[in-house]
């Protein structure tokens, strides 16, 4: 079967690895169960992308159907500082998403791949208005747990206080979920929270909730089994989760990172079995030197082994380069390995590692999960700080290392070295090894044919396909593939057929 006659859909994403990364895990198992999937992003991204992954302009073939890219322009120059400034960025992103999405719509349907639904990820809420505005369906892909979406959910709607700025430190108790200490709430939420524009972004994908038909989600019902029954039955939520497993498409090679990974793995070949702990703080996180420099004591004074992601600061970004301490590297030898980028999933699922040091990323988070690696959490800032309680107390698998951001604390290489050895020997490590066994197995089910996660992303490409015929039914407009032709912004509701 040729491309041009499946099911076309488009996912637009916000320029972020956390972001980029679910959306097009997602886009390869919608293209695994036989849609054309176009995925989409701003050029100095994409260049990023082309640079550092296999990413051409053909169609790559993902199982029964096929993924291709194409890049926008957001309309700076391509040395631009400003991109690095989110509170300036975003709305430049909205401005010219607004016109060109729309434009590479119309652009794909006069070359017989009419979309049928649209996919964005959060802090791009603008994507659900465009669809709204051409008549088309539209979905979103959460890609934080169930437990963030609900805070936030129920901070938007002011359902319970949060933590605000007379009562700073209240706790918040959300249905189905345990007690958040004021500083496990998605620390975005805090009045003093140095990211306010990533508040409002947020806010505004809440402010559009009513939009996208569907909202998937980047977990899965057995791990967040109470809170995402609960929310079911107030949102159109659909679990999909773990997105970076897709076994209909084990082999398939496109992938999303902004930087080449460097090789690590014929070192981690070298060491003994569960020898090695993995320390990333992901993509956007930096720490401060005096931090980093405790760090890399207590991995030293703890006598494990490591393998330690460096990545660079972007030129613009005004964070400091950091500087391993003065004969680190020289002390720790072949004990240690310090790279720019990982290929962290392959990292996380090599017999050598036996936990991993994180910022507590979601992604990074469900990473671990399905991994069956422990980790340490360390986290910093948003959902990091309610994955980390989680990763601690819920899922049980991790030793806390500090508290996040807010909480301006050094954490000292004693207090590292001691959570180090915490997770990797003793009857805590072995028991909360076998506790992230138990949520990878759990995983690989819920992804595995007929699972739950299966289940409901088998659902949504059939709501894909329904719905493309309802949108050719209402144009009563049909193009050569039988796939309906796009209308033109909605007027009163009615859609409007280019003829
Ligand atoms: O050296 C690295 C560090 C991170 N990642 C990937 O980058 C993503 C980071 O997402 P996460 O949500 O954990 O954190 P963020 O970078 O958004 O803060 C994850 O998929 C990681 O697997 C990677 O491939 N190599
Ligand atoms: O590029 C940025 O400035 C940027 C990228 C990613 C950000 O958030 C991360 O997103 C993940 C998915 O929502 C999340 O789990 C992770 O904790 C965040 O670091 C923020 C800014």
């Amino acid at each position: 079967m040729g491309s041009e006659a499946l099911v076309h859909v488009l996912l637009v994403s916000f320029p972020g690895q956390g972001h980029v990364n679910p959306l097009l895990r997602l886009g390869k198992r919608l293209a695994s169960k036989g849609l054309l999937v176009t995925f989409t992003t701003p050029e100095s991204i994409g260049k990023a992308m082309r640079k550092a992954s296999n990413i051409g302009e053909e169609l790559s073939p993902v199982g029964d159907g096929f993924i291709r890219f194409e890049f926008f322009e957001d309309g700076w120059d391509e040395d631009e500082i400003r991109r690095q400034d989110l509170d300036q960025y975003l709305p430049q992103l909205e401005k010219v998403g607004k016109v060109l999405i729309p434009e590479m719509i119309r652009r794909n349907a006069e070359q017989g791949r009419p979309i049928s639904c649209l996919i964005n990820n959060p802090f791009i809420p603008w994507v659900s208005d465009v669809a709204d505005s051409l008549g088309l369906p539209s979905a979103m892909l959460w890609v934080q747990s169930c437990a963030c979406f609900t805070s936030y959910y129920y901070y938007y709607h002011g359902l319970v206080p949060f933590p605000s700025e007379t009562a700073m430190e209240i706790d918040v108790q959300l249905p189905c979920m345990p007690l958040l200490k004021h500083d496990e709430v998605p620390s975005f939420l805090y009045p003093t929270t140095p990211y306010p524009f990533l508040r409002r972004a947020i806010m505004g994908q809440y402010k559009n909730l009513d939009k996208p038909f569907c909202i998937l989600m980047d977990t899965f019902q057995e791990l967040e089994h109470e809170i995402i029954e609960y929310m079911s039955k107030i949102s159109p939520i659909k679990t999909v989760g773990p997105l970076f497993k897709n076994p209909k498409a084990p082999n398939a090679t496109v992938k999303g990172d902004f930087m080449k990974a460097d090789d690590c793995v014929g070192w981690l070949d070298s060491k003994p079995a569960s020898s090695i702990v993995y320390v990333s703080f992901g993509s956007v996180v930096y720490l401060k030197q005096d931090q980093w420099d405790e760090i890399a004591y207590g991995l030293l004074n703890s006598g494990v082994n490591f393998l330690w992601v460096m990545k660079p600061p972007h030129k613009d970004s005004g964070y400091e380069v950091l500087k391993m301490p003065e004969g680190f590297l020289e002390k720790a030898g072949d004990r240690g390995k310090v790279v720019q980028w990982s290929p962290q999933e392959q990292v996380l699922a090599h017999p050598s590692v036996a936990c991993f040091v994180t910022h507590c990323g979601w992604n990074s988070t469900m990473e671990a999960l399905t991994s069956g690696m422990p980790v340490v959490a360390f986290p910093q800032w948003g959902d990091q700080v309610t994955d980390a309680k989680y990763l601690v107390d819920v899922f049980k698998v991790g030793v806390r290392m500090c508290r996040g951001e807010a909480e301006n604390k050094l954490i000292t290489r004693d207090v590292v070295e001691q959570c180090l050895r915490e997770a990797t020997s003793g009857p805590k490590a072995e028991e909360m090894k076998q506790n992230a066994m138990k949520w990878s197995a759990a995983a690989e089910a819920a992804v595995a044919e007929g699972g739950s996660s299966d289940r409901n992303i088998q659902a949504f490409v059939d709501e894909v396909k329904r719905r493309s015929l309802e949108v050719l039914a209402v144009s009563g407009k049909s193009t050569a593939n039988g796939v309906a032709e796009l209308g033109e912004p909605k007027v009163n509701g009615e859609l409007k057929v280019v003829s």
